[in-house]
């Protein structure tokens, strides 16, 4: 694994056409961070990560360290009618470096990958043969081949039987004893609680960010409610300078 540096956003604007689904949004994850990312429905969590992990241009401010970061994405956004094997879905979390379907120098480590997640022998099964549960096991075996410093998780137990959260959960636990750093959208705030000291708490602006039980106390959580349902989604562009 390289190094892990610092990932510090600034003043950065999310739009879908003209409406901001996040709103000058600043906060600093520091190496090795574990960080809960909640809020709302729709208020922007996800618009965030893809802005870090550079899937979305932000129209307003900036990343530093974006280049160090792997993002899991929300399974329930992923098409698996595409007839993909697990050993290529894994290998896609290599493209920007070896190029989709290329062969890589120790191709044993897809099946490793693969053996760590619970998934042993799995490499030719296509990805729509796959149970939610495996189909998540196999996005985390992609994470893990990326082997990244940074580590952007979008609702990674979501509709997962208890075994298989924990068992990727355990994953987590291992990835940050390692050094790495963890940003994750959880909804599961008895789950942020036990495993997150930090936690940003957003609603298209940031609420609060800090140490997790102040960060969701029952006043910060009413006023990230009210800032989500008071957001108009026809709002006029932000006119706010940088
Ligand atoms: N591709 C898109 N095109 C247009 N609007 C979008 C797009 N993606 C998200 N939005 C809008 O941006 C806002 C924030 O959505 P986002 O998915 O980032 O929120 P979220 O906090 O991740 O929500 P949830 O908890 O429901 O997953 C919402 O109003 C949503 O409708």
């Amino acid at each position: 694994m390289r190094a892990v540096q610092e990932l510090a956003v600034r003043n950065l604007t999310v739009a879908h056409g003209r409406h901001p689904a996040v709103h000058h949004v600043s906060f600093r994850l520091a190496p090795g961070q574990k960080m809960a990312l909640v809020g709302p429905n729709g208020a922007g969590k996800s618009s965030l990560l893809h802005a870090v992990a550079g899937l979305h241009a932000p129209s307003e401010g900036g990343i530093e360290g974006a280049g160090q970061v792997a993002l899991l994405p929300q399974a329930s956004a992923l098409d698996r009618s595409f007839p993909l094997s697990c050993r290529d879905a894994v290998l896609l979390g290599l493209w920007s470096e070896a190029g989709a379907f290329r062969p890589i120098a120790n191709p044993g480590r897809v099946a490793d990958a693969l053996a760590a997640v619970g998934l042993s022998g799995f490499e030719k099964r296509p990805v729509g043969s796959l149970s939610a549960g495996q189909f998540q096991r196999v996005l985390f075996a992609r994470l893990l081949l990326q082997d990244a410093p940074v580590i952007l998780l979008d609702e990674p137990f979501n509709a997962l039987d208890a075994r298989t959260a924990a068992d990727l959960l355990e994953v987590v636990r291992r990835w940050h004893g390692e050094g790495r750093s963890i940003l994750a959208v959880l909804h599961d705030l008895d789950l942020v609680r036990r495993e997150f000291p930090t936690t940003l708490l957003l609603a298209r602006e940031v609420v609060a960010c800090g140490p997790t039980e102040e960060v969701l106390s029952a006043q910060n959580r009413l006023r990230a409610r009210m800032m989500a349902e008071a957001w108009a989604d026809d709002a006029a562009p932000c006119a706010r300078a940088a």
